[in-house]
């Protein structure tokens, strides 16, 4: 069994600071690169990091750190900063690292620039590098408290996957293995933009039935878009697909729920934006998703939805009825 001793944890946010303090208690060395120096000094002094995972009492083992080129010399790196500033962020650590090293991504999210999942963009700015994909219904609260969740693990090096596995797992986060990179990626993009909607949904009162149907439709567009990257549909139907999507869409400690339950209840999309500080990656994936199912003609009618609502200026009951409005097809 191979364990990667030596961590380092890219990304100070609520997920980052959850998988560091997990992988700390697994017994692993790991330091946890934070871009702000007050959230390196809260949780080097008060084993807290305040400003984006409060309330939670971290490993008095984990450092923090604001120098990238403290990741030099560590055996696996995980990248937990939003997609957005995936490839940016990568540019700066390449210089750090080994091309051996391997890189797990944690974020979930399309760049909204080019269209690349994530392991497209890590692939050009660090071509040699072994990826794995780490995804799953796993709020960062509850995982940095130690409550039990289960997660895939993908990447096209089954040996590397399974040792991230024996390096992360315990009897509180069981990975499941899989060589499905691009399944992996898909769920937890597409899920968030249809959390979005399943806010929405909620904010309006529209009821649990309404709920079910949308989770249910959205997943068939999940299915639709991830084929047409080459998915496996088995994937999305597993922890990083369905098993996301149902988490996401079912609690308002989800941030791309609550956005769109926000909305629902009738707060513009300035209102809620202005003065958030944690991401919401719905939010940002929904146009490039829409963008490319009218482009590749893959039928996405809720994606569509949401990117009309959040980006351009669309009435919410009114998209929801014209979704409602659409011609009868079959369900298949
Ligand atoms: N929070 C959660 O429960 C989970 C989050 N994720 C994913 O993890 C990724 C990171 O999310 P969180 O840790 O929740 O973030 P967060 O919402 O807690 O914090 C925002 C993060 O964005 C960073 N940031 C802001 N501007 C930046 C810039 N210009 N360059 C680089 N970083 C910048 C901040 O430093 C901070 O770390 C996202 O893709 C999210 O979907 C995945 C699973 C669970
Ligand atoms: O990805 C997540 C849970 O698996 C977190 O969801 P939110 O980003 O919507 O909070």
């Amino acid at each position: 069994m191979t364990i990667y001793h030596k961590i380092t944890v890219i990304g100070g946010g609520a997920w980052g600071t959850a998988l560091a303090s997990m992988a700390t208690r697994a017994g692993r060395e790991v330091t946890l690169w934070a871009r702000e120096d007050d959230v390196v000094t809260s949780i080097n002094e008060t084993h807290e990091n305040k400003d984006f995972l409060p309330g939670i009492t971290l490993p008095e083992g984990l450092k923090a750190t604001s120098k990238l080129a403290d990741a030099e010399g560590s055996d696996v790196i995980l990248m937990v900063v939003p997609a957005q500033f995936v490839r940016a962020v990568a540019q700066d650590l390449k210089s750090f690292l080994k091309e051996s090293t391997p890189i797990i991504l944690c974020a979930k999210g399309i760049e909204q620039s080019t269209g690349k999942m994530m392991n497209e963009v890590m692939s050009e700015v660090l071509p040699k590098s072994p990826l794995v994909v780490l995804s799953g219904p796993t709020f960062a609260h509850e995982v940095a408290k130690g409550l039990p969740a289960a997660v895939t693990i993908a990447s096209r090096y089954q040996q590397i996957a399974q040792n991230v596995a024996d390096t992360l797992g315990q009897t509180t986060f069981r990975p499941y293995l899989s060589r499905d990179v691009v399944g992996a990626e898909v769920g937890g993009a597409v899920k968030n933009v249809l959390a979005v909607a399943c806010g929405i949904v909620a904010g309006l009162e529209l009821g649990e039935n309404a709920r079910a149907a949308l989770i249910t439709r959205g997943m068939a567009e999940m299915v639709r878009f991830g084929e047409a990257r080459g998915a496996k549909r088995e994937t999305m139907m597993g922890l990083c697909g369905l098993g996301d999507l149902i988490l996401t869409c079912s609690s308002t400690q989800s941030r791309n729920m609550s956005l769109g339950m926000a909305l629902g209840q009738g707060k513009s999309v300035e209102q809620i934006m202005m003065g958030r500080k944690s991401v919401a990656e719905g939010y940002h994936t929904a146009s490039i998703l829409a963008d490319i199912a009218e482009q590749e003609s893959i039928d996405m009618p809720i994606a569509a939805a949401v990117h009309k609502i959040l980006h351009q200026g669309g009435d919410v009951a009114k998209v929801v009825e014209d979704l409602m409005r659409r011609p009868y097809v079959s369900e298949l």
